[in-house]
């Protein structure tokens, strides 16, 4: 189980979420985003990762964004995920593909209704993995609600998959159990282990693994890496 913890800023806080498990965090490149980040502070924060020996995943998440925008962020920020989060289609994710060839692509789906799903087939060769998001009207992401679970259990995706919306340490285990046979290769968190927007709560980000630690066997960098803070 892949864990990725997205919406921060602060290079220590992003050393520390590596250092407890993490397999990779997120930077919100999207300007209404509370969380919003410049390609600069990107920078700083991957840069120290990187100096750290933190050999996590850094994804940039974007939503609508110009391709020029999305490689410059690309290339400042020095990432190695690109999260489309947006409206974008399978045909957009390609010229992304194109333009990104070494960028690992997820496409996340928000999901309103069962019809949502349907669209993931479309996406199954223009990306490398599809990120199920909560569906609400106010926000595009980072909302804290929940996806039904249930109704996904029956949901057998194209692509790897992950699950993001409304995680907590509370109910994570729930979501993965009853998503057992749906398979997501990992999951996504944002405002479940945050004290401010892009603030991370590291003790909630510590619980999250000591309650994922009990139950799973988490990705081999994770595993590998010394449960320091
Ligand atoms: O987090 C945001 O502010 C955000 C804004 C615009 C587009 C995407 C955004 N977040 C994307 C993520 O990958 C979040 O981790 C995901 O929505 C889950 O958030 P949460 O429900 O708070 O765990």
């Amino acid at each position: 189980m892949l864990v990725k913890i997205c919406g921060l800023k602060d290079p220590d806080q992003a050393v520390a979420i590596a250092r407890l498990g993490a397999w990779a965090i997120g930077f919100i490149a999207v300007p209404a985003s509370p969380r919003h980040v410049s390609p600069a502070q990107m920078r700083l924060v991957s840069d120290r990762l990187v100096e750290t020996g933190c050999a996590v995943e850094r994804v940039g998440i974007f939503a609508n964004t110009d391709l020029d925008t999305i490689a410059e962020t690309v290339t400042t920020g020095n990432l190695t995920i690109v999260q489309l989060h947006g409206d974008e289609s399978p045909e957009f994710c390609e010229a992304v593909r194109s333009r990104l060839p070494h960028q690992t692509l997820w496409k996340a789906l928000r999901v309103r209704s069962a019809e949502t799903l349907d669209l993931a087939g479309a996406y199954a060769t223009a990306v490398d993995a599809l990120l199920l998001d909560a569906y609400r009207p106010e926000a595009l992401g980072g909302t804290g609600h929940t996806l039904d679970w249930q109704r996904l259990q029956a949901w057998r995706s194209p692509l790897p998959w992950f699950l993001a919306g409304g995680i907590t340490p509370d109910n994570v285990l729930q979501a993965i159990d009853t998503l057992a046979m749906a398979a997501p290769i990992g999951i996504d968190l944002s405002s479940g282990v945050e004290r401010g927007p892009a603030d991370k709560d590291l003790d909630q980000v510590a619980r999250l693994f000591r309650v994922l630690r009990q139950r799973l066997p988490l990705a081999a960098s994770v595993t590998d890496r010394p449960l320091e803070s």
